[in-house]
């Protein structure tokens, strides 16, 4: 029996690069699939896709380029005042591709998510899937998790998981990857918006009774030969 949707949380969504993982929650809040709606989003990247897509959905969008900042630091400080003044109560990253730094994340405490295109804690980092690919594993997929201090090692909220096939590329497996990334961020912002995330220790519960439904299917079976 599902929960009836709470108040909609806002989200302030940050991304670097096309935006295809901004895509899938603008398209799930629109399709009131999250308990949640995107006050924000911000980008570094002037030529960001991101800034497009939101341009043409409607939202709050500006660009804050890193590159004119003197340092880290005030870079995650004018974030911050942005994320701050647009009254953000979720941070989530998406295919953001800057390390946030201590008062950022002491800003947002258990209030910032990232998605990571592998199964953490293998291969954080950068350029991971070709990582996987080349270390030849044969099941490779991603994870939503609660950034901390450190880099992609904060307590794990969610992870799919797709096969890795001999003729993979290392965009063909990007790809592969992309469309769990589209399904399991959504679900785990959800389930954020509803208060069913426990944090305890390096562990995550879900409190299925506060989820809106059922957990999508994590794991896609090996594809026929
Ligand atoms: N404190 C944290 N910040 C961020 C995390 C995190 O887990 N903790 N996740 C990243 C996303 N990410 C991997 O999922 C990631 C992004 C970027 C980098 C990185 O090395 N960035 C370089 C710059 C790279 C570039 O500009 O092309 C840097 O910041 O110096 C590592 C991991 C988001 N932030
Ligand atoms: N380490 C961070 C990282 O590699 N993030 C990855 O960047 C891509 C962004 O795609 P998108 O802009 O189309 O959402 C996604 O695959 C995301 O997992």
């Amino acid at each position: 029996m599902s929960q009836p949707a709470p108040q909609p949380i806002r989200l302030g969504v940050l991304a670097s690069g096309g935006g295809t993982n901004l895509q899938s929650i603008i398209d799930a809040c629109a399709a009131n699939q999250i308990a949640a709606r995107i006050a924000c989003v911000l980008s570094n990247n002037p030529d960001a896709g991101a800034l497009q897509r939101a341009a043409r959905a409607g939202l709050v969008h500006e660009c804050l380029d890193h590159r004119q900042f003197s340092c880290r630091q005030d870079f995650d400080a004018a974030m911050v005042a942005r994320l701050q003044h647009h009254q953000v109560d979720l941070v989530v990253l998406a295919g953001f591709m800057r390390i946030v730094g201590p008062a950022f994340i002491e800003a947002f405490p258990q209030r910032i998510l990232n998605i990571h295109p592998a199964l953490l804690p293998a291969f954080p980092g950068l350029h991971v899937q070709k990582k996987a690919l080349d270390y030849g594993v044969r099941f490779a997929g991603c994870t939503v998790h609660f950034v901390d201090g450190g880099v992609d090692t904060g307590p794990i909220i969610v992870q799919a998981v797709v096969p890795v096939l001999d003729n993979d590329t290392e965009e063909s497996l990007s790809a592969r990857i992309l469309e769990q990334e589209h399904r399991i961020y959504p679900y785990a912002i959800d389930l954020f918006a509803r208060g069913a995330l426990e944090i305890a220790g390096r562990r995550v519960r879900i409190r299925a009774e506060l989820a809106a439904g059922p957990q999508p299917t994590l794991i896609q079976p090996p594809l026929p030969r």
